[in-house]
């Protein structure tokens, strides 16, 4: 049981580097190891997620050398890897998961996947059944975890998307790497397009059509290793962002966030709320970056449908935050992706918010929030769920609160962020 801060007497104040971008992480890994060549990572994300992706990739042949947040990567090649004797766990994390079941389905040899309880309730039929249609052999359980690959030869697809998901987009475009043909996909809606990105500047040819949603994969590249400086991660940023926008007084600097527009809805969505953000944006060849100035301001409520969901997916239960403090009604719809987390994250919010006396309403798919009622806490026992973007948001939200309040699961946040609390003390 961890105890929070409660509230600053000065607001936060200060410059902070958050770790690096948890999906650029585990991709650079899993694209580094298909490739020819070294690939070094630096400001590389060395959270729980990331080394289930590393350890699985030392599994199955690749030699993988890490010092801090540098990683060296040799790469063997997309037809290089080898068989497991053990079985590849992949711990907490669903990006591990799903990409992995995509490479794995095109390899000559089986695989067998297992995770934690809370991986093991996550479903998998949304990636072994598209990946059947390219002659995947998956067998799931009951549509979860443990999860055996038979490898096997694939064909290409032409397959339209039924959840707006970048795992399960991510997943089929490297089964489509190992297939003989291009394969076509349409997504429902754009969604973070750092594969697309990563493996084309790794060499691949796999190109996203002016409409957004239609990638084309060209089969069998030869891809080459690379240096990369992974970025700030944005999801983690977001945690100081919401903080320094609702504690008064505050006014923080964060240093090289990953910008990305697949990924910047909770920015966008602050500055319609009214937020005070500065972005100072830096050149580079590769993902966008940027240094986010943040200060404390009065918010106006905001709605928020489907269209914008993906764009700002895990940060949800912070835009929750800022509902419960803005001057009127908020509502999110089109979000029941959320149900299908680490938790379910709109039952755990709700479940949560109530306890501090926020008025928040459950909707099958979103919620609805007056931020104008002031907050009474009910209940100063706080539960993370199991899940790190809970624990965190709870930990945000105890510096808004004169009660002190305890979070059980705190060590959650290992899963993405493992010094959080340590880096936001440094801002306290
Ligand atoms: O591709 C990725 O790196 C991720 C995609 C999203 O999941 P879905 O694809 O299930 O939406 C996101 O929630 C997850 O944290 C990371
Ligand atoms: C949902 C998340 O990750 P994953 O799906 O990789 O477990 C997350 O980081 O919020």
């Amino acid at each position: 049981m961890k105890t929070l801060k409660g509230k600053p007497a000065a607001g936060l104040h200060g410059e902070l580097v958050v770790p690096g971008d948890k999906s650029i992480s585990h991709r650079g890994i899993m694209f580094g190891a298909i490739s020819e060549g070294q690939t070094t990572l630096t400001h590389f994300l060395t959270s729980a997620d990331c080394l289930s992706t590393l350890n699985a990739f030392k599994q199955l042949g690749v030699p993988i050398e890490r010092e801090g947040t540098t990683v060296k990567i040799q790469g063997v090649g997309l037809h290089g890897l080898k068989a497991s004797d053990q079985p590849l766990d992949m711990g907490n994390s669903g990006t591990t998961t799903r990409l992995i079941m995509g490479l794995l389905a095109g390899q000559p040899f089986d695989s067998t996947l297992i995770g934690d309880a809370s991986l093991s309730k996550r479903p998998m039929k949304r990636v072994s059944v598209p990946l059947a249609q390219m002659g995947a052999k998956i067998d799931t359980t009951d549509g979860h975890l443990p999860v055996t690959v038979k490898g096997t030869k694939l064909h290409a697809v032409n397959y339209q998307l039924k959840v707006a998901s970048a795992q399960v987009k991510s997943a089929l475009i490297l089964a489509a790497l190992q297939a003989e043909t291009p394969s076509t996909l349409i997504e429902q809606l754009p969604t973070r397009d750092h594969t697309e990105r990563i493996l084309t500047a790794f060499g691949a040819d796999v190109q996203t059509a002016d409409d957004g949603v239609t990638i084309t994969v060209q089969p069998q590249p030869h891809m080459t290793g690379q240096t990369m400086t992974v970025p700030g991660d944005m999801s983690s940023a977001a945690f100081f962002m919401v903080a320094a926008s609702l504690v008064p007084g505050s006014k923080i600097t964060l240093k090289d966030v990953g910008l990305n527009k697949t990924r910047t809805g909770l920015l966008e969505i602050l500055q319609q709320m009214g937020g005070k953000v500065t972005i100072n944006t830096t050149p580079t060849d590769g993902e966008p970056i940027g240094d986010l100035i943040i200060e404390a301001t009065d918010l106006k409520p905001i709605e928020i449908g489907k269209e914008q969901i993906p764009a700002v997916i895990d940060e949800l239960p912070l835009v929750a935050l800022l509902a419960a403090k803005a001057n009127g009604v908020s509502k999110v719809t089109g979000a029941e992706e959320l149900r299908v987390k680490e938790t379910d994250r709109i039952s755990a919010i709700v479940q949560e918010f109530k306890k501090l006396g926020i008025a928040i309403e459950e909707l099958p798919d979103g919620f609805v929030i007056d931020g104008r009622q002031p907050w009474h806490v009910t209940d100063t026992a706080l539960d993370a769920h199991d899940d790190h973007r809970i624990g965190m948001v709870l930990g945000v939200a105890a510096l808004l609160v004169d009660t002190p309040l305890t979070l059980k699961g705190a060590e959650s946040v290992g899963i993405s962020y493992p010094e959080f609390f340590d880096d936001l003390d440094q801002l306290l």
